[in-house]
């Protein structure tokens, strides 16, 4: 259980006054000496879907990986700001990041199945959290959850590598899913994918929303569109000699799609720049 903190009580009673379930502020976030995101706030709505999208290299996907504390992986990764998880600060020293991640699970640009059946690939998480019930009950949830069951009921003990790409995708949302996090984060899901596995998942998104809060990362203005509730819209500031990342404009994605307040924005939208 991620322990809440002095400072974080606060910020439950804020919380049950309808607050972000996840309040993001970076100041500055490093790799080494290198400054890759400064000054954004970024609150993600429980029961929503948050689009980032920005430039290459605008620190889109740095941002993401902080809400649950993936950068700790990352040699040299220094975050100066908070994350805080319903009211309670994600990084505080006592929390341990590999329960963060209970919480906010994570799907990558690639999928990534292990290279075990399918149903393992999906029992495995449950397996590590010692869950004690019905497994095989579980695995089924978890990928009637995913949109995967009638696809695979019939070769559980298939490779998850013998699956098509989309397919893969979502063996590793059934995986996330099946350990029942509260939010997922979910990193350029789509860009391995052709357009009709692309529309799967979106689809996908549009059913999990109704159990999780999602936040992801894509360079698809038209999927942010389709998809999001609310768009960050992040862009890179070069102005001092460096190339650092920085939210330009954060709001409801009809909003910014139909009616951004700032230049840049609109430039980006309007495919002036990409
Ligand atoms: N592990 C790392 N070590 C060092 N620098 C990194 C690391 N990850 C990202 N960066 C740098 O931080 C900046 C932001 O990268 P990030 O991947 O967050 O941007 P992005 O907007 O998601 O980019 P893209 O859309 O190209 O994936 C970039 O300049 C990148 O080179």
């Amino acid at each position: 259980m991620i322990a809440p903190t002095q400072t974080a009580a606060a910020d439950v009673l804020a919380d049950a006054n309808n607050a972000a379930l996840i309040d993001c502020r970076i100041n500055n976030l490093y790799y080494g000496n290198f400054r890759a995101v400064r000054d954004s706030h970024i609150p993600i709505d429980r029961g929503s879907i948050t689009a980032f999208i920005g430039p290459s290299g605008c620190g889109k996907s740095s941002a993401l990986r902080c809400l649950n504390r993936m950068n700790d992986l990352v040699r040299g990764f220094r975050f100066d700001g908070h994350v805080h998880f319903r009211g309670a600060d994600i990084y505080h020293p006592r929390v341990d990041p590999v329960a963060v991640r209970r919480y906010i699970g994570m799907v990558f640009q690639q999928p990534n199945p292990f290279a075990m059946s399918i149903f393992n690939n999906v029992a495995f998480g449950l397996r590590l959290n010692r869950f004690r019930g019905n497994v095989a009950a579980k695995v089924e949830e978890a990928l009637r959850g995913a949109a995967l069951w009638d696809e695979v009921k019939d070769k559980l003990k298939a490779s998850g590598l013998s699956l098509s790409g989309g397919q893969q995708q979502r063996l590793c949302i059934a995986r996330a899913i099946a350990t029942e996090p509260e939010v997922m984060l979910m990193d350029e899901p789509c860009s391995a994918l052709d357009p009709i596995a692309t529309r799967r998942i979106e689809e996908l998104m549009e059913e999990l929303k109704q159990k999780y809060t999602i936040a992801i990362v894509t360079h698809n203005l038209q999927q942010a569109k389709r998809v999001a509730d609310k768009t960050a819209f992040m862009y890179v500031d070069t102005s001092d000699g460096g190339r650092t990342g920085y939210l330009v404009e954060f709001g409801d994605t009809q909003q910014i799609f139909e009616d951004p307040q700032q230049d840049d924005t609109k430039r980006y939208i309007s495919g002036e720049f990409s």
